[in-house]
């Protein structure tokens, strides 16, 4: 623990004994780096100014003797380029002065959790079995993500390589390219895979919702809001947020967000009281969030924030040789979900994939796949042509055209005629209008919407709540996505 301040280094100090650590203090950046040549220890905590220099050089010492030491750096309050500069020079996490103690024992907690051969003071048996649980996850999370092309181990080289860690990482990659499989990879790769995930497509709630949603709101605080409710934020409480679609999001709820991320520290609607909150952020988008800063839709300091680390998603396009494991794979899942045999793939049902565009990536390839397999005989698998299957004039053009029809059947209406499940019968006909009013507008969201009486943003939460299955983005007829 280096800190030049007497009274904060011994206030932190107990903090930690209290919590069962083992503790070494330094004053100095020439002291701290004395006692790490002397020994080694699990995490380093340090403030970034210190009589003869700055905290980031014991950072940088640590990362020059590519030592296994976990480094929390202490920035003073609205220095964000601190933080983000230590992050991304290898930091574990940082913490903002005025240090909030609760805070500081769950950074340090998180820290030291994961660290192999050093069991958290609480539970050492505990934290060992979970240890070697997680290798398992994380093993299972990367082979998720199918493909071997060169493209595709360097994405999963560096998932392993950022996972731990605190630092905010950025997913930019078209639609249907996996990147909620990169964040869910992500997520089980880190030390925070025990506890919950929580993804959210921010283009899908509408904006009147979005506070409430994000941070929780009190019983009361809008009509309809019955009781307290959680957000997103303390759902994902201890493990990850996924904020998909971050391009989405209106820029009034983009400086809310800052503010979250910044300060750790969330109001939920018609409360008084902030709440701490330990998430680790991982976001994802298609767009060029660097041209939104400059056309003013999004935030700079917002972008500065989330995107200190990158990863970018090839294309499917830039990987094709990934084709035949990505098929064989996407076979036998869809085949199992719809209780079927996998059909086998040969030579010809893989140059028919082949010649496919596929500009929708994997979520259009599995699209077509799934065509194939419901059309199909017994047999090798073939790809049908396009525009046969539902009698849709819009499917003739493209490789994937056509919503596959809904797979539920409709809840069981009584004897009277009046349905057992209201809502669910309500939803299954809003979903059956949808599905027609977007095959009849050429899957053109806006101009369903228009058709329908309600806007973009309603006509995304309606398909996503009722999770219709829309043909791949960047395919001809969705043009209303920019
Ligand atoms: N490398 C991959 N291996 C196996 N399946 C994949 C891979 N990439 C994508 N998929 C599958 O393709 C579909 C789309 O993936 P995902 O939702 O992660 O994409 P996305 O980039 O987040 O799309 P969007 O931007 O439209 O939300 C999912 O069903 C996913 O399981």
């Amino acid at each position: 623990m280096v800190d030049d301040e007497p009274d904060l280094r011994t206030l932190y100090e107990l903090t930690l004994l209290r919590e069962g650590y083992r503790v070494e203090t330094a004053g100095s950046v020439q002291e701290g780096s004395a006692q790490l040549q002397s020994q080694h220890f699990d995490v380093v905590i340090t403030d970034m100014r210190l009589p003869d220099g700055v905290g980031m050089e014991l950072l940088l010492l640590l990362r020059e003797q590519s030592r296994t030491e976990r480094c929390i750096v202490m920035t003073a309050y609205g220095s964000a380029e601190n933080a983000v500069e230590a992050l991304r020079a290898g930091a574990f996490d940082y913490l903002t002065k005025p240090v909030d103690l609760r805070q500081f024992r769950q950074v340090v907690a998180s820290a030291v959790q994961g660290i192999g051969a050093v069991p958290a003071p609480a539970s050492p048996q505990a934290s060992a079995t979970a240890a070697s649980g997680n290798q398992d996850l994380n093993a299972s999370a990367l082979q998720a993500l199918v493909g071997n092309s060169q493209a595709m181990q360097r994405v999963k080289q560096r998932i392993a390589k950022v996972a731990k860690g605190m630092a905010p990482v950025l997913i930019h990659g078209e639609s249907g390219t996996g990147k909620e499989l990169v964040a869910r990879a992500l997520h089980a790769c880190s030390q925070r895979a025990n506890g919950p995930m929580v993804a959210v497509n921010c283009g899908a709630i509408p904006e009147n919702l979005l506070e409430a949603e994000f941070f929780g709101a009190r019983k009361g605080s809008y009509t309809g809001a019955t009781q307290d409710r959680p957000g997103y934020f303390q759902a994902a409480q201890g493990g990850t947020l996924f904020l998909d679609e971050i391009g989405d999001l209106p820029l009034a709820m983009q400086a809310k967000l800052l503010r979250a991320i910044q300060e750790r520290k969330i109001r939920p609607l018609g409360s008084t009281q902030e709440e701490s909150v330990d998430v680790r952020i991982v976001s994802a988008t298609h767009r060029d969030l660097g041209t939104e800063v400059q056309t003013g839709n999004f935030r700079q300091d917002l972008f500065y924030r989330l995107n200190v680390i990158e990863i970018e998603l090839p294309a499917l396009r830039e990987r094709r040789e990934d084709l035949s494991l990505l098929c064989q794979a996407l076979l036998k899942k869809l085949a199992k979900e719809s209780g079927l045999v996998t059909p086998a793939l040969d030579e010809i049902s893989l140059a028919q994939i082949a010649l496919l565009p596929l500009p929708g990536n994997v979520r259009e390839l599995e699209n077509v796949l799934h065509r194939a397999i419901a059309l199909g005989d017994d047999g090798p698998l073939r790809i049908p042509p396009s525009g046969q299957p539902q009698g849709n004039e819009n499917a003739a053009s493209g490789a994937l055209t056509a919503v596959p029809p809904p797979l539920q059947e409709a809840p069981a209406e009584s004897p009277a005629g009046l349905p057992e499940n209201l809502q669910g019968w309500l939803d299954e006909q809003e979903r059956s209008i949808l599905v027609r009013a977007l095959q009849d507008n050429g899957f053109n969201r806006t101009a369903t919407a228009a058709r329908l009486g309600i806007s973009l943003r309603q006509i995304r939460y309606r398909i996503d709540r009722l999770g219709i299955d829309l043909p791949a983005e960047g395919g001809k007829h969705q043009t209303d996505n920019a």
